[in-house]
C-alpha cells in the first residue's frame, strides 16, 4: 500500500485522520485540497510531506501564489519545502518535466526508506530487541515502509524484534492510531503506552533502543521531531540506551544552524482540550500545543540516513 501516489492525473493519498477505523483514499485535484489535507494531517510525516509538496507543484500549474501556499502549509518539516523546490526547479521545462521530477522524489523516497531500514538494523546490536518509539514513522509517514518504523520492520523480517513499545503520542495520537495499525499489519509484537511512561520504562531497563523519525535536522545535528521525543532522549541518556534518529538526507537542513533556529509548529488549543470533538477540559481552558520539540545533538547516539550513519 502506498500512502501517497500520482494516479491517473491526480494525487491519491490515505486520509490518516480516519485511521485505524477506516482506510479511505482521497483523490486530490487542486492545491487548495492538498493544503487542507496537509494542515489537518490527512497526509503527514516529513517524507510523505516531501512527496506531497513535489506532486502539489504539478497541480499548481506554475501559479506562484499556490506554490507559496503549498510550501508553507506546515513549517517544521523541511521536507515539504524541499519537495516543492525539487519540482519548482523544473518549471521552466514544462509540466511533464515537473511531473517527472515529482515522481523521482516519490521513487527516491521508496528506495531511501528501504535503505534506511537495512542500515538501521545493521547498526543495532542484539537478536531480541525491545524498541521504543514515539509518533508514527512508518509507511504512513512516507510512501512505503517509513523511517524509524522501517528499521523496526527490517528487524522483524530478520527475526530480531522482541517487541515495540509505542507511545500513544498525544494530542493527535499518531502512535495509538497509526503505529499500532502498521505494526498489527506486519504482525510485529507491540504494546501501547502512555507518553509519560516512556522515560520510566527506560529507567526500568525495559528498552534496548529508542528509534524516532525527524522533521528537520539542523546543521549541528539538533533534531526536531514530534513532541515527547526530547523526554525520551533524556530518559535514554540517563538509562544508557541508544537514541537513534532515522531520516532521509532530505530532512537534513544545512541552512538551519542549530535547533534554536527551527520553527516549531503551534497547533492551537483545540487539539489539547478535546479529543475528536469530545471536550476534556472545562470550557474556556487555555492550552499550549507545540507539535514538535528539539533534541540536542549531544543526546543523539546516531542519525541513520539512506547513505550513512552520522555520529553527532
Ligand atoms: C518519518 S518522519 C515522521 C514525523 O512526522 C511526525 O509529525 P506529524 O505526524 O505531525 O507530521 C512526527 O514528528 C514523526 O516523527
Amino acid at each position: 500500500m502506498r500512502t501517497i501516489d500520482w494516479v491517473d492525473g491526480a494525487i491519491e493519498l490515505v486520509d490518516q485522520t480516519l485511521l485505524p477505523d477506516k482506510c479511505l483514499v482521497l483523490r486530490i485535484h487542486t492545491v487548495h485540497e492538498l493544503v487542507d489535507a496537509i494542515r489537518r494531517l490527512a497526509v503527514r510525516g516529513a517524507p510523505a510531506l516531501g512527496v506531497a509538496g513535489a506532486l502539489g507543484v504539478v497541480l499548481a500549474d506554475g501559479d506562484p501564489a499556490q506554490i507559496a501556499e503549498l510550501r508553507s502549509a506546515r513549517p517544521t518539516a523541511v521536507n515539504l519545502a524541499w519537495g516543492v523546490d525539487q519540482a519548482v526547479a523544473h518549471l521552466h521545462e514544462g509540466r511533464e518535466a515537473v511531473l517527472a521530477a515529482a515522481l523521482r522524489v516519490r521513487d527516491d523516497d521508496i528506495a531511501a526508506c528501504r535503505a534506511m531500514g537495512e542500515r538501521g538494523a545493521d547498526l543495532l546490536e542484539g537478536d531480541r530487541l525491545r524498541i521504543m518509539t514515539v509518533c508514527n514513522s512508518g509507511g504512513l509517514a512516507a510512501v512505503e515502509r517509513g523511517t524509524a518504523l522501517g528499521v523496526v520492520q527490517t528487524l522483524h523480517e530478520r527475526g530480531r524484534l522482541a517487541e515495540v513499545l509505542v507511545l500513544e503520542t498525544r494530542p493527535l495520537l499518531q502512535g495509538a492510531r497509526l503505529t499500532t495499525w502498521e505494526l498489527a499489519r506486519m504482525e510485529a509484537p507491540h504494546r501501547l503506552i502512555a507518553d509519560s511512561a516512556g522515560p520510566y520504562l527506560l529507567a526500568k531497563g525495559e528498552v534496548d533502543a529508542v528509534l524516532i523519525g525527524a522533521d528537520r535536522i539542523a546543521a549541528n545535528g539538533d533534531t526536531a521531531n514530534k513532541i515527547g521525543s526530547y523526554a525520551l532522549a533524556l530518559g535514554a541518556e540517563r538509562a544508557g540506551v541508544p537514541f537513534v534518529v532515522v531520516a532521509p538526507e532530505s530532512t537534513i537542513d544545512s541552512r538551519t544552524p542549530t535547533g534554536d533556529h527551527i520553527e516549531i509548529e503551534d497547533r492551537g488549543a483545540d487539539e489539547i482540550v478535546a479529543v475528536r470533538g469530545v471536550r476534556l477540559a472545562p470550557e474556556g481552558t487555555r492550552a499550549l500545543n507545540p507539535a514538535f520539540d528539539v533534541t540536542p545533538h549531544d543526546l543523539i547516539t546516531a542519525i541513520v540516513t539512506e547513505r550513512r550513519v552520522i555520529r553527532p
